[in-house]
């Protein structure tokens, strides 16, 4: 058949559209803590997303908000304590928790995002039942259980509700609380969630943004960055070299990576650009985990 030169353009846009999209590769980044606080930094981090879309990435989201919190409880006259890297959530401090994450770290988020060009959705992983958990059931050093409260761990992730949006354009930005079956809501840390939700969405790549360029084999020199870890040396690292809040970034990425996703990487969020000097300029920065 014939086709009118016109429609045979559309046709031919439409395909390699379609192409394109079956070959978009998928970025999970995780943006927390001390990156965060600076609202010119979320600027650039915008722009950071734009670029990746442009180059024809799919972006997806999922943010913490530690000094938000901290300073949300600290109103409140809550006192927070944490335990290995866990906050002691009592049910006064989680609807605090929730607040601050959701009303304010999430929703202040996405209005930089779409000031900046950027279609973004905010949800937490309650939505549409995204991520469901179960209370974390915590074992100290000696193997002595240790409450947490309301801290959770991810036992479901659908999806669905990523990919839809996605397609669309959207970019996803996903605040770490999740509901459980039980009733209870949950606070789930950030790199953890993330990591997970990286697993489940079929990210090929996830980046962890964080205020430094990555692990340093002698905290705090920069010059003893670390550029590739493996399993094994994660294991031999642990406790000694990594440390803190590295804890559950390391493990995050080696998380996602035994669930099936390519490439996970530390990168330094108050230097923004890294983000494009990684997944386009393919630069050699942050550290980047792998499992062989
Ligand atoms: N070996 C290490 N190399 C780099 N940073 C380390 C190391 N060990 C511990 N850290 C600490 O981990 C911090 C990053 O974790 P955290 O503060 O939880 O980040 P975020 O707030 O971005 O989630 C760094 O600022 C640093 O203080
Ligand atoms: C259970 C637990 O510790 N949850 C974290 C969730 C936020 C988080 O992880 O934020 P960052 O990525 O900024 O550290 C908390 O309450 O601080």
């Amino acid at each position: 058949m014939k086709l009118h030169k016109g429609t045979s353009v559309l046709r031919k846009n439409q395909f390699n559209l379609k192409k394109v999209k079956m070959s978009r590769q998928r970025i999970l980044i995780k943006y927390g803590g001390n990156a965060m606080i600076n609202p010119e930094l979320q600027k650039e981090i915008a722009a950071q997303i734009f670029k990746l879309q442009q180059s024809g990435f799919e972006v997806i989201m999922v943010h913490g908000g530690g000094p938000f919190i901290n300073k949300s409880l600290e109103k409140a006259a809550i006192k927070s304590q944490f335990i290995d890297g866990l906050r002691v959530t009592e049910p006064i401090a989680f609807a605090e928790i929730q607040k601050a994450l959701i009303g304010e770290v999430n929703a202040n988020l996405i209005s930089v995002l779409n000031q900046n060009s950027l279609r973004a959705v905010g949800l937490s992983g309650k939505d549409a039942g995204m991520v469901t958990a179960v209370k974390y059931q915590h074992k100290d050093a000696e193997g002595k259980a240790v409450d947490l409260g309301l801290v959770g761990e991810i036992t479901t992730i659908d999806p669905g509700l990523i990919n839809v949006l996605c397609k669309e354009g959207f970019v996803p930005v996903v605040a770490c609380i999740a509901d459980g079956s039980d009733g209870q809501s949950y606070n789930i840390n950030a790199d953890t969630f993330a990591g997970k939700l990286a697993g489940a969405v079929n990210a090929d790549q996830f980046i962890v943004l964080t205020d430094v360029d990555g692990l340093f084999l002698k905290y705090p020199d920069p010059d003893t960055i670390i550029r590739q870890l493996n399993e094994k040396e994660v294991a031999e690292h642990m406790g000694t070299t990594i440390l803190g809040g590295m804890i559950p970034k390391i493990q995050s990425c080696v998380q996602s990576l035994k669930e099936g996703v390519k490439k996970a990487i530390i990168l330094n969020g108050t230097q923004p650009q890294q983000i494009t000097e990684y997944a386009i300029e393919k630069k050699e920065i942050g550290t980047t985990l792998t499992i062989k």
